[in-house]
Formats: structure tokens, C-alpha cells, sequence
């Protein structure tokens, strides 16, 4: 689909690229010559996928354990990053999410979700835009993984909507603040796509698995991770050097089908209590 060295030379930093989406977008990365930094709080999950997406690619992966609501620790990954060589690249993955009754959530519980996404999204994006802009850097790219829900709202996951609705806000201010010192920003906005950090946290048995969800989708299907890696790898390539402030929707037309937050939570509105009290987890 694209020729292979599209990013070649380019060095990508990934946040939670351990797992998941971020796993695959690393992945394609490297296919396309990247040279990509991973980053998580789990050093053991890292470095198993350093060891197996070297060994499937070919590629120059490395990994950097960072809690990114933590700004010493940020400025420190990016600094061991930089000691090496400047990014070009840094792609906002990571995230945290909660499936709950609003009202019902702790201050902890909504920090943990505001304080990963929102927080961790802005400390890396400064950190790596102020790295650029006072060493002269131009032709640098920030992507950001969003949600549809930061469009259009969700109950039950409004702490990681309205981060990533900021996040929304980030990007199309810096599009506008950044652009002229050469670093432009983007997003993708996914609908489902299949995930152990997602699907554990987000679809209990109770919404009716992937055979409800997907009749909420016109393409009556979910995504497929390389679907959305495609999308990623053109989005911070040079070909897509005029996008700029934008946020791409992949959802198979799932929000224009179901709005917010789709069929199978809007069932949801009429849980019980007790329906959602066996979804906290249990105090050990
Ligand atoms: C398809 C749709 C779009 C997908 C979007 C995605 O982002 S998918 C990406 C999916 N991937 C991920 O999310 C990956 C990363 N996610 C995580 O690490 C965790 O899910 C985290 C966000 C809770 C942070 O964990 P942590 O270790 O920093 O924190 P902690 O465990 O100490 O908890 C902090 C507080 O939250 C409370 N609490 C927790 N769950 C529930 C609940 N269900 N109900 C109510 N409350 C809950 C917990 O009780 C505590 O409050 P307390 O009792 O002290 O007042
Ligand atoms: N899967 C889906 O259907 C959808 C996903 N998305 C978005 O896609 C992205 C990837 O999600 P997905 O792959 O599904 O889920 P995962 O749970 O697999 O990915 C989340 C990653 O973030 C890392 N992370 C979490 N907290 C922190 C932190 N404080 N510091 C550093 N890293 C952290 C996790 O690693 P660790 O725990 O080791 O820190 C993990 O690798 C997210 O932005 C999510 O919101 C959006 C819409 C739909």
C-alpha cells in the first residue's frame, strides 16, 4: 500500500506503544523504516514487545518506562530520547478508561482517567514542541489517538470524553500556534477496534459482546488494527504534510449510525444499581 521506506529516518515516539493500537501502529512503523521509541509504565510488557517487534520487523524499536502523568518523568524520557537524536514524530496513544456511572465516580477515579490522557497527552506534546521550537526544528508531526466520544459525548465514559475532547482542543490550537514554526498536528479519531486493554475494561458480557456491537455499525463489522495503522502511518508521513489541525474519523460510519456512545449503552441507561456495582473492581 505504501512505498516501503515511507518514514525512513524518521524517529517515533509512541506512548503506551506496548499494547494494543499503539502495538500495531509501532508495528507498521517500523515496516515502513521508522525508527520508533515505545513508552508505558509496564517495563516487562515493553520489553517483550521490543523483542518481538524487532524480531517480526527488522526494525529499530526501544523502549522508555514512563508514567506520563508524571511531568519529571516525561522531561527525563525525553531527554534519554533526545541524547540519542530529536524525534520527528510523537504519537499521544496512551490512555486510561472507566466504564461507570458518573455520579458514582471518585475524585481518584477521574484524575486517573484526566490525569493519563488529558495531562499526559499535553506534558508529552510540550515537552517534544519545546525541544523543536528552540533548537530551530521544523517538519515535525503530532498525532493524537482520540475517541469518538470526543465529538459527540458518551455516558459511563465521561472522564476519558471530555480528556479527549481536550485533547481535540489541543490539537486544533496548536495547529494554528505551531504551524508556522513548521510542526503540525493531527489526529484519529477510532471507532471499535478490538483490543485487550479496551475490550477488558469497556465490554462486558453484559453489553452483548461483538454481535450487538457490530449491528451499531453501518459496515457491521470492527476495525481491523491494520486499518487503522495505515491511516496512522499516512497521517505523519510527508505525504500528509498539509494536514494540519484535522481529526480523521475510523469507525466503519459507527457515529453517524448510533451517535454517542451507540445502541449498546444507550441500553445501559436503564442498569440497575446493582447491574453496575458487580462491574467495580473488587477491593483486594
Ligand atoms: C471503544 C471505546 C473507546 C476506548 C477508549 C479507550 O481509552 S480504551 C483504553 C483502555 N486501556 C486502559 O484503560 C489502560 C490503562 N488503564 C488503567 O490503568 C486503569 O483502568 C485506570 C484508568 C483506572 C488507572 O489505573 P491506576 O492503576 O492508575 O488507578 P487505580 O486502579 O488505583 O484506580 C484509580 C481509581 O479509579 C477507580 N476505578 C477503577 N476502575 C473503576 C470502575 N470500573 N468503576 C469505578 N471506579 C473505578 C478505583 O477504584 C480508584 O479510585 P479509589 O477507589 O481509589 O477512589
Ligand atoms: N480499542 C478501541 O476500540 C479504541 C481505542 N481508542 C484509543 O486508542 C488508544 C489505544 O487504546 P487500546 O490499544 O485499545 O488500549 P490499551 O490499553 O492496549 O493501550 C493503552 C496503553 O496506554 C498505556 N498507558 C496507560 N496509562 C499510562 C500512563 N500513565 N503512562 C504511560 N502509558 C500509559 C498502557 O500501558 P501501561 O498500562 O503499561 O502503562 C497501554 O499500553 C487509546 O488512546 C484509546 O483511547 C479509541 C477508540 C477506540
Amino acid at each position: 500500500m505504501f512505498q516501503p521506506d515511507l518514514l525512513k529516518g524518521k524517529r517515533i515516539l509512541v506512548t503506551g506503544g506496548g499494547t494494543g493500537l499503539g502495538r500495531s501502529m509501532t508495528h507498521r512503523f517500523l515496516e515502513l523504516g521508522a525508527n520508533v521509541v515505545i513508552c508505558g509504565r509496564r517495563e516487562d510488557v515493553l520489553k517483550q514487545t521490543v523483542d518481538e517487534l524487532a524480531k517480526e520487523t527488522g526494525g529499530e524499536i526501544e523502549a522508555v518506562g514512563c508514567d506520563v502523568r508524571i511531568p519529571d518523568a516525561v522531561e527525563a524520557m525525553m531527554d534519554t530520547i533526545w541524547a540519542k537524536r530529536p524525534l520527528d514524530i510523537l504519537v499521544n496513544n496512551a490512555a486510561g478508561q472507566i466504564l461507570a456511572q458518573t455520579h458514582k465516580l471518585s475524585t481518584r477515579a477521574i484524575d486517573a482517567v484526566l490525569g493519563i490522557v488529558l495531562h499526559g497527552s499535553a506534558y508529552c506534546t510540550v515537552a517534544a514542541g519545546r525541544r523543536w521550537i528552540d533548537a530551530g526544528l521544523r517538519d515535525r508531526v503530532v498525532m493524537s489517538i482520540l475517541t469518538v466520544s470526543s465529538l459527540t459525548g458518551a455516558p459511563f465514559t465521561v472522564p476519558s470524553s471530555m480528556a479527549k475532547a481536550g485533547v481535540l482542543a489541543m490539537t486544533k490550537s496548536l495547529a494554528v500556534e505551531w504551524g508556522p514554526k513548521g510542526i503540525r498536528t493531527c489526529a484519529i479519531v477510532p471507532g471499535p477496534f478490538p483490543t485487550e486493554g479496551a475490550w477488558s475494561r469497556l465490554m462486558p458480557k453484559e453489553r452483548g459482546g461483538n454481535e450487538e456491537l457490530v449491528k451499531t455499525i453501518p459496515l457491521r463489522r470492527v476495525g481491523e488494527h491494520e486499518e487503522l495503522a495505515n491511516l496512522a502511518a499516512f497521517l505523519v508521513s510527508d505525504g500528509a504534510a498539509y494536514i494540519n489541525g484535522d481529526a480523521v474519523v475510523i469507525d466503519g460510519g459507527k457515529m453517524l449510525q448510533s451517535g454517542g456512545g451507540g445502541a449498546s449503552t444507550q441500553a445501559m441507561l436503564d442498569w440497575t444499581d446493582e447491574q453496575w456495582e458487580a462491574l467495580r473492581p473488587k477491593r483486594k
